[in-house]
């Protein structure tokens, strides 16, 4: 059985795709794109190893999927993701595809591999069937190949095809570019590309996302601090006590957000804005909120509801809790109904009761994203 490593680039922008959601996170039942891609092709050969692109601020979410596969940061083009992978490359052959072909089927990877060891690279395609004008002449549709992917290069031969500075369109151009030798087959309709919203229908091997409820709960606390004014739940409730912490300690809102990321699976607030990291020193924690929402939007989520519990023996809330649930919800983008705020002493109990601090609690639900109204 040869040695091939199967290398999928999903570091793109997904910029013509133009969603909130960027379309290697959109869900097949409950799998991602890029995986459903990723796996769709591991079943069809045991590659030696799989590399993943993906962005540097959605890699430490991706790898919460798979402990079997190498994720890679991408670079600025695909070309330049593509050398970064190749880097962790060892095997002889190197299978090399878009996580937004998904629906690759198994004859066409056979006709690839039945090629692989007479060129530098075996290429599928489709012919065109339609009239070609060129420049307004007619051109001889024979002579036109539309190239797919995957293509399966000899790995030396693209490491070095690579290496002239050129930015070719994909691994092909380079090798010929190189004189090196280019097997065509026969792809397949179904390997079209992912591009646009519309293109979503053509895809006929997508399911449906999964339409299950995602529920994620947080907790937080931090210790009153004199000196400075206390934000809780994004709003200013007391001028001169507020909280000890690296960011204005907004112990709701910190709540919140690892409910949000517990119910994407997506680790914890301390792991998103590390407590050292001078970025967030004295950072308004509605920044953070917006910016967990905004990722969670562009991974494939829907924010769906949110309910916040508070634990405080001092200041008393009730008159601050409309106004907490109007700015949470302005934040989250959702109905003001789906942001519940409680507030409860703990009758003199504990460090809340003994005025040391506040606690909080919070339950987030979330949706996939539903892309078969897109
Ligand atoms: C908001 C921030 C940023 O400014 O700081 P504060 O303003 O609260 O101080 C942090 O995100 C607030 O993170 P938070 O998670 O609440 O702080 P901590 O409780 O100290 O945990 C920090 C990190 O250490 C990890 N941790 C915590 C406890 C533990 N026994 N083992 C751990 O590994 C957590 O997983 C977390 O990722």
């Amino acid at each position: 059985m040869p040695e091939i490593t199967l290398i999928m680039l999903g570091a793109g922008s997904s910029s013509r795709f133009n969603q909130r959601v960027k379309k290697q996170w959109l869900r097949i039942e409950e799998t991602p794109l890029w995986l459903f891609a990723t796996q769709t092709l591991q079943t069809l050969f045991p590659f030696t190893q799989t590399i993943v692109t993906t962005t540097p601020d959605e890699m430490f979410y991706a790898q919460k999927f798979s402990p079997h596969i190498t994720f890679v940061e991408g670079g600025d083009t695909r070309q330049d993701s593509l050398q970064k992978a190749l880097l962790h490359v060892k095997t002889p052959y190197v299978l090399v595809s878009d996580i937004a072909r998904a629906c690759i089927d198994q004859a066409m990877l056979v006709r690839l591999l039945a090629e692989m060891e007479n060129a530098d690279i075996v290429v599928p395609y489709l012919p065109v069937v339609d009239t070609v004008v060129y420049e307004e002449s007619t051109i001889n549709r024979d002579a036109i190949k539309l190239i797919q992917t995957p293509q399966l290069s000899q790995t030396a031969s693209l490491k070095k095809a690579l290496q002239t500075g050129v930015i070719y369109t994909d691994d092909s151009s380079a090798i010929k570019a190189m004189g090196g030798k280019v097997a065509y087959v026969l792809g397949h309709e179904k390997a079209k590309k992912l591009t646009c919203k519309d293109d979503i229908p053509t895809m006929d091997c997508l399911q449906a996302p999964s339409n299950r409820a995602l529920v994620g709960y947080g907790f937080d606390v931090h210790a009153y601090e004199e000196g400075k004014a206390m934000m809780l739940g994004g709003i200013h409730v007391h001028d001169t006590i507020g909280f000890k912490a690296h960011s204005d300690g907004d112990v709701a809102i910190h709540a919140l957000i690892d409910a949000l990321l517990g119910a994407a699976g997506a680790g914890d607030i301390g792991e998103l804005f590390p407590d050292n990291d001078a970025r967030y020193k004295d950072i308004d924690s509605k920044v953070l909120l917006k910016e967990v929402c905004t990722f969670l939007r562009k991974v494939g989520f829907e924010i769906t509801h949110c309910d916040i519990a508070i634990m405080a023996e001092f200041p008393r809330l009730s008159p601050f809790k409309d106004a907490i649930r109007f700015c949470l919800a302005d934040i989250m983008e959702l109905n003001p109904v789906h942001v519940n705020i409680k507030a409860t002493t703990t009758e003199k109990l504990g460090f809340v009761g003994r005025k040391e601090g506040v606690a909080a609690s919070a339950t987030a639900t979330l949706h996939y994203y539903d892309w078969t109204h897109v």
